[in-house]
């Protein structure tokens, strides 16, 4: 399954905070792909920084000034998340089965072409509450959970989980028992590239093996 997290209607001016948080829950919360709609660097840098330090989880970052022109060439399922689509609980085993999904969050009023765009309109409940609770919802009950024992590749540090106060290793100096209990990333690295169309529109930052991310500092 490959998953990307589209966030749409962001306003630089004022979603910055917000913005940055959608993204850093696509990241954390098993996505492969975030793109931003409109583009915003300041925003993609943050992410692209919480990679480098932090260890890469996302395939790409990316933005798109086009976003309508982006969802309708997506060449797989299209979930579009708002508080009047259908309860999650009863599409998410359905929507599980496909190979390719693209989430869409909104800001503020979303354009009616969006609702009939998506295969998909998912409520998390049906009263009005933020993009960040519900696309960590979504993405939590889409992999049940498996998501947030995922590893990062590379980055300078990891945390070691602890019942007190903080332990902040670097990568490379975990120890033979050191990181986060759990399983590896399910998902390969691999396929880099799917889910981008329009090339000329999407502006965006693919990383590759060679990255000066995955430099550790050890
Ligand atoms: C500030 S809210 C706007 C609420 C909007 N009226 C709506 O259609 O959900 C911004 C975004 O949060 C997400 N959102 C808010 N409440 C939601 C809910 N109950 N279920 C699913 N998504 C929700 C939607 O993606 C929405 O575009």
């Amino acid at each position: 399954m490959k998953v990307y997290v589209l966030r749409i209607g962001h306003r630089p001016d004022r979603d910055k905070r917000i913005t940055t948080h959608v993204g850093l829950v696509a990241r954390a919360f098993g996505a492969h792909g975030f793109v931003l709609s409109p583009c915003d660097e300041k925003v993609l840098e943050k992410l692209r920084d919480v990679e480098e330090r932090w260890g890469r989880l996302l395939e790409e970052i990316a933005c798109t000034n086009s976003p309508l022109k982006y969802v309708k060439t997506w060449d797989g399922t299209v979930v579009h998340l708002t508080m009047y689509g259908l309860p999650v609980d009863s599409v998410i085993d359905e929507i599980r089965q496909k190979d390719k999904i693209l989430v869409i969050v909104g800001a503020e009023k979303v354009p009616r072409e969006y609702y009939e765009l998506a295969h998909y309109n998912v409520a998390i409940g049906n009263q009005p509450h933020s993009e960040v609770a519900a696309l960590a919802i979504f993405l939590d009950r889409l992999y049940g959970g498996a998501e947030l024992y995922r590893q990062p590749v590379g980055g300078k540090l990891r945390i070691i989980p602890t019942e007190k106060g903080k332990k902040v290793v670097k990568v490379g100096e975990e120890g033979p028992s050191g990181g986060a209990p759990g399983v590896r990333a399910e998902r390969g690295r691999g396929g880099r590239g799917e889910g981008v169309q329009g090339a000329d529109e999407v502006r965006g930052h693919k990383r590759g093996a060679t990255d000066r991310d995955l430099g550790d500092e050890t």
